[in-house]
């Protein structure tokens, strides 16, 4: 039975799971899901994520929701398909890094880089106002986060070491979000951070990403 991803194409939540899916060469199904209408709050979506939020997944009969424990069930369940260095394996030693640098994109990366996505790329969508105040904190915030990425990205290409892991696709969405905003000095003022962020982005994987958000404008 298909792959079925239900949710919106601007949310970075539901960018990252086709992200996964694309390193793992695997055909899914995109359900919209019109945020603008509410439907994420409606009684069919809440049977695929109480917490009403995108995205929801379905495997055959398995349904899943948030989008960084999606891929690492898509990374295990599909273990021998495309991009095999996404498989986690039984060598703790060779995990550890990865666990580490997953945690840190959803502790540390995700809340002010977040905030930066929704206030400059979102808002304008909706045609909301940008709090700028909000923007230079968060800024702030994400440029402490990024000292600690520039230090490791210059012992190592990936954050897990030498291989491109989840803990680096899982940043895609909002890194891709942040280049096209006044965010993108953060990122370029830090030489092995903006060297990693433009090697990750031009991953054919997330070309096919953003081939499919082009393919449904609203
Ligand atoms: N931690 C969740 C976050 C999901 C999330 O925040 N989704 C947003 C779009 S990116 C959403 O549905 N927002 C609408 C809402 O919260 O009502 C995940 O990674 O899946």
């Amino acid at each position: 039975m298909a792959i079925k991803v239900h949710g919106s194409v601007f949310s970075p939540a539901v960018l990252r799971v086709f992200a996964c899916l694309n390193e793992k060469d695997l055909e899914s199904e995109y359900v919209e899901i019109n945020m603008r209408a509410g439907e994420h709050k409606k009684e069919s979506f809440l049977a695929l994520n109480p917490f009403g939020q995108v995205p929801g997944f379905e495997d055959g009969d398995l349904k899943l929701f948030e989008s960084r424990a999606i891929n690492q069930y898509i990374a295990q369940a599909y273990a021998a398909k495309g991009n095999q260095q996404l498989t986690f394996v039984q060598d703790a030693k060779r995990m550890g890094p990865v666990y580490v640098w997953m945690e840190v994109e959803a502790q540390k990366f995700d809340p002010p880089s977040s905030k930066l996505v929704f206030e400059l790329a979102i808002k304008p969508l909706l045609g909301m106002n940008t709090d700028d105040a909000a923007v230079a904190e968060h800024e702030g915030k994400l440029g402490e986060v990024l000292d600690v990425y520039e230090a490791r990205l210059g012992q190592s290409k990936y954050l897990a070491g030498d291989c491109f892991t989840l803990a680096d696709l899982n940043h895609l969405p909002a890194i891709n979000y942040l280049m096209g905003t006044t965010a993108r000095k953060v990122f370029d003022a830090r030489p092995h951070v903006s060297a990693w962020c433009a090697d990750i982005l031009a991953r054919p994987a997330w070309a096919k990403v953003l081939a499919l958000q082009k393919q449904h404008p609203t």
